[in-house]
């Protein structure tokens, strides 16, 4: 049986009055894409952020890699192997590729902020940033400055930060957002390559990448998870067509 890398269980995230969250569990196997899809305001965005220890829960409980990691912060939940892309928000412009994904390699190593630093460290963190690099596809992009490349490029970027981290786990939101065809071709298939090393979870609008992609759907309504299963089983479910997929 595949290793299972993510395993949360009956999370629950109340602001007030709302569950934006409402006894959800997911899991994740290593080599599997997960994806939850659902309509605007259904809870991915706040689902993800307690996957990622931005938000703590106000019940339930994620276990990553073997620990239970609820209530833990967001850089510990990274050393532990998550890996969380933030939409453009961490992409320095004015630096090159490299500079990019060398901060964000340099960023989990321990003490990150010390001024003395061992020779093989940096060497440790040089190798990850290459390999980072040349697994999101931009090794002839890596002397380019960030703010001048395209926008699937920069998506790209985002998860060449993200692999520079060494996750087992890979939480992506809205990867696909703004790009044309050819440009989430790209990334589709980026995706597909990246799942023969780890397990990715993904909050995703483009319903075609994401019955491309996915091996598992968790569809969420109103914070609630209203079916979960294979693509196909998905699409047979008269649920999920009632209330979100209609013609998907
Ligand atoms: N910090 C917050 N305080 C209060 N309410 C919030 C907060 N964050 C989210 N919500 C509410 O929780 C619900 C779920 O929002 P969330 O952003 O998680 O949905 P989503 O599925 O990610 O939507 P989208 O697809 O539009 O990004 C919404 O009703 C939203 O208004």
């Amino acid at each position: 049986m595949s290793e299972i890398l993510l395993s949360a269980k009956n999370l629950t995230k109340r602001f007030g009055g709302l569950a934006a969250v409402n006894d959800v569990s997911v899991d994740l196997q290593r080599n599997h894409i997960h994806a939850v899809i659902g309509p605007n305001g259904a809870g991915k965005s706040t689902l993800t952020n307690l996957l990622s220890g931005d938000l703590p829960p106000t019940s339930g409980s994620v276990q990553l890699v073997g620990q239970d990691v609820t209530g833990w912060n967001p850089e510990k939940i990274s050393r532990q192997g998550l890996g969380r892309s933030y939409q453009k928000t961490n992409i320095f412009l004015p630096f090159t590729v490299w500079d990019n994904v060398r901060l964000a390699a340099q960023s989990r190593q321990p003490h990150a902020a010390r001024w003395f630093r061992r020779a093989n460290d940096f060497v440790a963190i040089n190798d990850r940033a290459t390999r980072a690099i040349e697994l999101s596809g931009l090794e002839n992009r890596k002397n380019a400055m960030a703010g001048a490349i395209s926008h699937g490029e920069q998506r790209q970027l985002e998860i060449a930060m993200t692999l520079a981290t060494g996750p087992q786990v890979l939480l992506l939101d809205e990867p696909l957002a703004g790009m044309g065809v050819a440009e989430a071709e790209r990334m589709v298939a980026l995706l597909l390559s990246l799942k023969k090393d780890h397990g990715i979870l993904l909050v995703e609008h483009d319903m075609d990448a994401v019955f491309t992609l996915a091996d598992k759907l968790t569809v969420m309504v109103d914070g609630k998870v209203i079916a979960s299963g294979t693509p196909a089983q998905i699409r047979a479910d008269a649920d999920v067509q009632a209330a979100y997929l209609g013609e998907h």
